[in-house]
Order: C-alpha cells, then structure tokens, then sequence
C-alpha cells in the first residue's frame, strides 16, 4: 500500500495519526472535517473534498472541503441533482473505481465542482468512498495546483474512507437527523422546512434508534415510502435489507406466500423451496405499504409474526425466528376500518405502536416552490441541460393550485413541464394547470386516476403482444397470476383490448 511513496514510514505514520484523530472526534461533523483535513495533508495537496450520495442515492453533496489551508464553510450549491454533468465524479461513483488525472489541462475535464482559482488545477485525484459492503457512498478526492502524480495514495486513502464512513455512521445513530435547508434538500433525501414538515422531522428522528413498529399514515404521494427508506437508512439497521411489499398489489394467497415464503409442494407450482420477504429482509426492515387492504386470515398471521417474532413457511410444520423491523404504510384510515370490521383492532394498535401522519401538500406552507425547483433541477440533470429559471406567475400559480396527488402530482407536473419547456425558463403554458382541471373530473380521487392510468398501460402492453398474457406479463416483469389478477382488478376483458385497439 505504500511501496510507491516516497517517505513510506513518514506517510504510514501520518496515516495512523489520522485514523486517530477520526476515531476521537465526538460528532459527525468534526469527523467529515477531519477526514478532508487528512486526504488533503497526506497527499499534499491544497484542496480535499468529501462528497457524500443522499439516502434516495440520487443526489451527491459536498459534505466537507479544506481549501485555503482550512476548512472552508459548506458551499450553498452542491452539485446539480444526479451528478451527471460530472463526468470524473459519476465515473467514480457508478464504476466504483479511482480517477487519477495527471494533468487536467491536456483534457476537456469539466471541473465545474471545484473551486475557481485564477492558478489552474492540475492533478486530480478521486476515491469511491466504499461502505464496510463495498457500496458505494460518496467520493473523497485531493486535488493540486501542480502536476503530479496522485494514484499512489489511493490505496490508503481508501481504506481510510471507509474508516471515516464507518464513524460518520456511527455517530449519526447518536445524532438528531439534519433538517432538510428549504433549497438544497438534504442528506435525509426528503425536501421541505415548513413548520409541519419540521415536526415530522422530530418524530422521524424520535424513532429512527429505537425497535418500534412504524405507522405511516398521509394521503397518496405525500412521502411515505420515501419517509420509511430515511428511517431504515439512519437505522442500526441500515447496512440491512429494506423490503417494500405493497399489500393491494396480490391477491390474498399469492400476498402470503410472497411474505411468508414456502415449501416445495406446499401448492401446486411450488416446486422448490422459495424463502418469503420476511426472511429476505432479515435483520433490516420490511415496508408493508397499503397495510389497509391486507385481508384479515393474513392480518391474523401478521400479529402473530409480530407478536412472537417467528414465522412458518407455506407448506412447513417448522417455524423459525426473524429479526425484522416493520414499518406500515396507508392512506386509509385504519380506525375506521376498524370500526367497519375490515381491519384487526390488536394488529392496528400493534402496528400504531409510533404513528407517523405526513402532511398533505397544501399543508405545507412554503415547501411546494423548494420541491419544484428540487424536481425541476433533478429532472434537468436527467436530461443534461442547464437549470431553468422559473417565471413569477408559474410560481403563484403552483403556490396556490391544492395538489390532490400531493408531492408525486407536482413530482409529475414538473417533470411534464421541464420536457415542455424549449427556453430557459418555465411558464404556466409549461404547466397548463387549469386546462388540466377539466382532465381530471374532481369525482375520480387520486387512486382511481392512477388506475385509468394502470388501465391504460396493461391494455397497451396487451395489445403490444397481441394478447399475449404470458408475453405481457413477461415484458412487465410480473407473474402472469398477478397480471391476471391486475386484469380482474381493473376490469379489463379481452373485448376491452379489441376497442381500444381499433
Ligand atoms: N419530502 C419529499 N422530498 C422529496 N421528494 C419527495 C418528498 N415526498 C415525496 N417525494 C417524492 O414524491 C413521490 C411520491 O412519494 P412516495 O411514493 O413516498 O409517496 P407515498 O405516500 O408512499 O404514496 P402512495 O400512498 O401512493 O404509496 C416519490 O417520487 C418521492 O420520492
């Protein structure tokens, strides 16, 4: 690891000194900061920057920086949402491989994430920064003036890498999670500062440490999932698996062999052994999204798992223990439910044991300009063009329109408007907000437009594959049993293919 340098011993000393000084800082942000101080004394350069993914894996942030021969003040801007105008950064990142650049100026490098300087930098160094799994999670590079040769320190940069992230980790279980800045987003991955917002920060960091079951309750698209993502992510349980299955999507005995797994035999087609979502989410946690269409024999088998902590396979005498978190999610009231007798009142205050309810949209005073701009930014970066600047009447426009879809209607708005927009700057005619209105009569709430849309796609697979079940569901990536149960669900006969298709 250090045969290649030129003190070796000086520079393996030096690199124990540091590992020291990161193991002794006593909050996350000291140990950020000393990690670039580190990267930038062992490899002599003046400049060290640490970049860290966001929970969603989607956005990059430049978490510390030394410059200057100090710790510079977190930047305002980081890096456009997906990185992928910065080709060195995303190559490191998606390749997971070290990029040692000798001399930036014999190459069109675009070094935009660097501070400007009227001197030239010359000789870039970057490192994937890897978890103890080896996955990736951000990137820490060293960068000078001269033109020198870097690569040689790689190595143990690295190694020390995962040190530094090691103990970030470890000191964020301690630490309230960071609120998200109304313009940037945050490291949490969840976008918005309005009062409402904030207090559902509070109770998600009130939770994230301990072993409670989680409730999720909001209306379509405020979050949940991605709420439930940030919690498993500050988990103790974060290097784990995180499992989402969405409840309403199977019918009740193809819902519980998927949960529960089986034994080959147990029905027919089972033909092997074939472990369940429980067991594949072992030690990490386990999303049950629409928890409120669970039919009740599995809400029974459900309260059991949470009671004892033990599952039994389909087809299996032997039951065996599993140590999964879950969390619950629905836009349903449970407690009426429960009174209709559709849901279990012990399974509701089982799962209830730490309710969390995310605020509708309109609820959120200030926060749908910040998610705007957030997706619009996100969805340039998609697409490789520059960020566009937002006209005042769109912004009035948008601050007042009451979202009945929530974060993923806006989500959707934006993103149909930024592939609209062929100037710099986007504009109600982008949005066509009113016209859409007449669109979506106000009878049909947000689930039931989704199905129109769900309708829409099988049946243009369907007629895709002139028919075909076996080949559509193939090309959806579904059991054919779920395709047919799909079909059933949202009405759709073959006479249904044959009209829309002429
Ligand atoms: N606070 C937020 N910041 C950034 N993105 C968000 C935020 N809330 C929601 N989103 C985005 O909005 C979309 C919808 O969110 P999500 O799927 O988590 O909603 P949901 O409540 O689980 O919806 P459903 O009830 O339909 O399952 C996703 O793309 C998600 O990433």
């Amino acid at each position: 690891m250090f045969v290649q340098l030129a003190d070796p011993l000086a520079y393996a000393e030096s690199l124990l000194q540091h590992f020291a000084s990161v193991a002794r800082c006593t909050r996350s942000v000291s140990v950020v900061d000393q990690c670039v101080r580190a990267v930038a004394q062992l490899s002599g350069c003046e400049l060290s920057q640490l970049y860290l993914l966001d929970a969603t894996h989607k956005r990059l942030e430049l978490t510390a920086e030394w410059f200057e021969g100090g710790v510079q003040p977190k930047r305002a801007q980081g890096l456009p949402t997906d990185y992928s105008g910065q080709q060195l950064l995303q190559f490191a990142l998606c390749q997971s491989r070290v990029v040692s650049i000798d001399d930036l100026s014999e190459g069109l490098y675009d070094t935009d994430f660097l501070p400007r300087q009227d001197l030239p930098w010359r000789a870039l160094l970057c490192v994937p920064l890897l978890n103890a799994q080896q996955s990736v999670e951000g990137v820490l590079l060293a960068v000078t003036h001269q033109p020198v040769e870097l690569l040689a320190y790689a190595p143990s940069i690295g190694v020390f890498g995962t040190f530094v992230w090691g103990q970030l980790r470890l000191h964020q279980q301690g630490e309230p999670m960071a609120l998200p800045s109304s313009r940037e987003g945050s490291a949490s991955g969840l976008i918005g500062n309005s009062r409402v917002m904030r207090q559902t920060y509070h109770l998600i960091n009130k939770v994230v440490n301990s072993p409670y079951t989680v409730l999720l309750m909001g209306e379509t698209g405020t979050g949940k999932e991605i709420v439930a993502r940030v919690i498993h992510d500050r988990s103790p349980r974060r290097a784990r698996p995180f499992v989402v299955q969405n409840c309403a999507a199977l019918p009740e005995a193809l819902l519980e062999s998927e949960l529960f797994g089986y034994r080959k035999g147990a029905f027919t087609g089972a033909d092997r052994d074939r472990a369940g979502l429980f067991d594949s989410a072992h030690g990490g946690t386990l999303l049950l999204d629409e928890i409120g269409d669970m039919p009740l024999a599995l809400q029974a088998k459900l309260l059991r798992v949470l009671q004892e902590g033990e599952i039994r396979p389909l087809g299996s005498n032997v039951t065996h223990t599993i140590d999964v978190r879950i969390i619950a999610a629905t836009h349903r009231d449970l407690t009426q439910l429960v009174s209709q007798g559709l849901f279990r009142e012990d399974l509701y205050y089982r799962l209830a044991q730490f309710p969390i309810t995310l605020p509708a949209l309109r609820e959120r005073e200030g926060d749908i300009l910040d998610l705007a701009r957030h997706f619009a930014d996100q969805t340039c970066g998609f697409l490789q063009r520059r960020p566009l600047l937002w006209s005042a009447s769109v912004m009035e426009q948008l601050a007042s329109y009451a979202f009945p879809g929530n974060v993923r209607e806006l989500k959707g708005l934006v993103e149909r408007a930024v592939l609209l927009c062929e100037g710099d700057e986007l504009h109600s005619e982008h949005f066509s907000l009113a016209r859409d209105a007449p669109l979506m009569p106000c009878t049909l709430n947000l689930r039931e437009r989704m199905e129109q849309v769900e309708r829409g796609l099988l049946l243009d697979c369907l007629r895709k594959n002139a028919g075909n079940q076996t080949r559509a569901a193939h090309e959806l990536g579904v059991a054919r049993r779920t395709l047919l149960y799909r079909l059933e669900r949202l009405n759709i006969s073959l006479g249904d293919l044959k009209r829309t298709g002429s």
